[in-house]
């Protein structure tokens, strides 16, 4: 066999080397990523500088600048991986730790710049996402992680902010905060999700917990210090006339607005409509969009009734907040703070015991306002029969709070 190519740099003739192009310079980078995310065993270096682009160089280097893989990661975390002696359950727990590199993300410098050609909100730290098609940061997610990126078998994962810390990756778990108070400053709550048509409403409030398990975890009190400003407003917005209301601005449902639309046009006049769109928002807003939980007639969305309704989970996160925000102003000496958020948490247990425990039950049940009243309205008579008695995992959330499982 002859070889023929004019330029090839293992002709004798030619004493020039053909300079490395742009696109194995880049390929280059691929493959160091690579190597350091999935270590050196069983790594084959000429895999990454075979691949083609489908998109020109300038597109992809772009995309792949956005995936931040997190400066704390390591292929295998010290810790908690050999406390786990069933080799199964090992390598799965390593898989499950190894999505952390799949779902960082950077903002791109195009959204900082032009945040107007963008529905992505720009964050100023790295950012961990849902995955699939959730591809910005989410509030209560960031908490509880819904993992659905394909690995092998299509399970969905749940490696929550305390997955984070377990692979110890305290890093990316402040990066986390730091974007979530970001977003408090900007607009007063926390976001449902980081993007423009998320802007009016929130997600439930879990940002006192990630800040809690952090300080347990490091012991960073410093960080604590800069954070308990943000919880003290953002414990406000909740405590706010806007949740006796819930969503103020009812400006309905970002991209399901379509579907909306079709719902809502059943509404003939305005201000029911305008009231379905503020019943949508709030569903959306609790997480739970949209179930029947929220509906008078199980069936129909259009008896979307979010507002009328106290529920059990938000309640309990709040009681979790007040004894969170208790507990670190405790550490950083911020005395009277710590006892005034003792005495919230306090009523708020009383009231969630009165008007919420159903004890025939043996749980927490959301309770329904009668059709006439409305949140705003200060005195209600309870009434057990107003209580939901269908049977939701929200009915067992205050069990997380230490406080109702230690009987305190
Ligand atoms: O995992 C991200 C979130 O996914 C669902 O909600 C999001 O999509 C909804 C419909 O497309 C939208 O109405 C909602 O505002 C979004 O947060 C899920 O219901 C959420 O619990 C979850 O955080």
């Amino acid at each position: 066999m002859t070889f023929t190519e004019p330029s090839s740099p293992c002709r004798g003739d030619s004493p020039s080397v053909k300079p490395t192009t742009p696109l194995i310079t880049f390929l280059e980078r691929i493959q160091e990523t690579a190597r350091q995310t999935f270590g050196d065993s069983s790594f084959d270096p000429k895999f990454y500088l075979d691949f083609s682009l489908k998109l020109d160089l300038l597109t992809t280097g772009g995309c792949f600048q956005q995936l931040a893989r997190p400066a704390d990661f390591v292929p295998e975390p010290d810790g908690f991986l050999s406390e786990v002696e069933n080799l199964e359950v090992r390598s799965w727990a390593l898989e499950v730790h190894s999505l952390w590199k799949n779902l960082s993300r950077k903002v791109s410098g195009r959204v900082h710049k032009r945040p107007e050609l963008h529905t992505l909100l720009p964050l100023p730290e790295s950012v961990v996402v849902p995955g699939s098609r959730f591809r910005e940061v989410y509030y209560w997610d960031s908490y509880w992680r819904s993992a659905t990126t394909p690995v092998k078998d299509s399970r969905v994962y749940r490696v929550g902010y305390r997955g984070l810390l377990a692979s110890k990756m305290y890093e990316t778990a402040k990066g986390i905060v730091t974007n979530l108070i970001s977003l408090l400053d900007e607009y007063g709550y926390v976001l449902n999700g980081a993007r423009a048509y998320y802007t009016n409403r929130s997600q439930p409030p879990l940002l006192s917990s990630m800040i809690h398990d952090l300080y347990d975890r490091t012991g960073d009190v410093e960080f604590v210090r800069k954070s308990l400003p943000a919880l003290v407003k953002e414990h406000s917005f909740w405590n706010s006339g806007i949740h006796k209301v819930i969503i103020k601005d009812a400006q309905g449902c970002d991209h399901t607005l379509k579907s909306d639309k079709q719902s809502a046009s059943k509404f003939l006049n305005d201000s029911d409509r305008e009231n379905f769109y503020r019943e949508l928002a709030s569903a959306a807003e609790s997480g739970w969009d949209f179930s029947t939980r929220w509906m008078r007639n199980t069936s129909d969305l259009t008896t979307l009734a979010t507002t009328s309704i106290l529920p059990v989970d938000l309640n309990a996160f709040l009681l979790k907040m007040e004894l969170d925000i208790a507990f670190l102003a405790k550490v950083t000496f911020e005395n009277s703070m710590a006892e005034r958020f003792l005495e919230a948490s306090q009523a708020r247990k009383k009231a969630i015991n009165a008007v919420l425990w159903n004890a025939k039950m043996g749980q927490w049940l959301d309770y329904w306002l009668n059709n006439t009243t409305t949140c705003e309205e200060e005195a209600q008579t309870w009434e057990c029969q107003n209580q939901n008695q269908n049977v939701f995992a929200s009915n067992f959330i205050p069990l997380w709070i230490e406080l109702f499982y230690s009987g305190l």
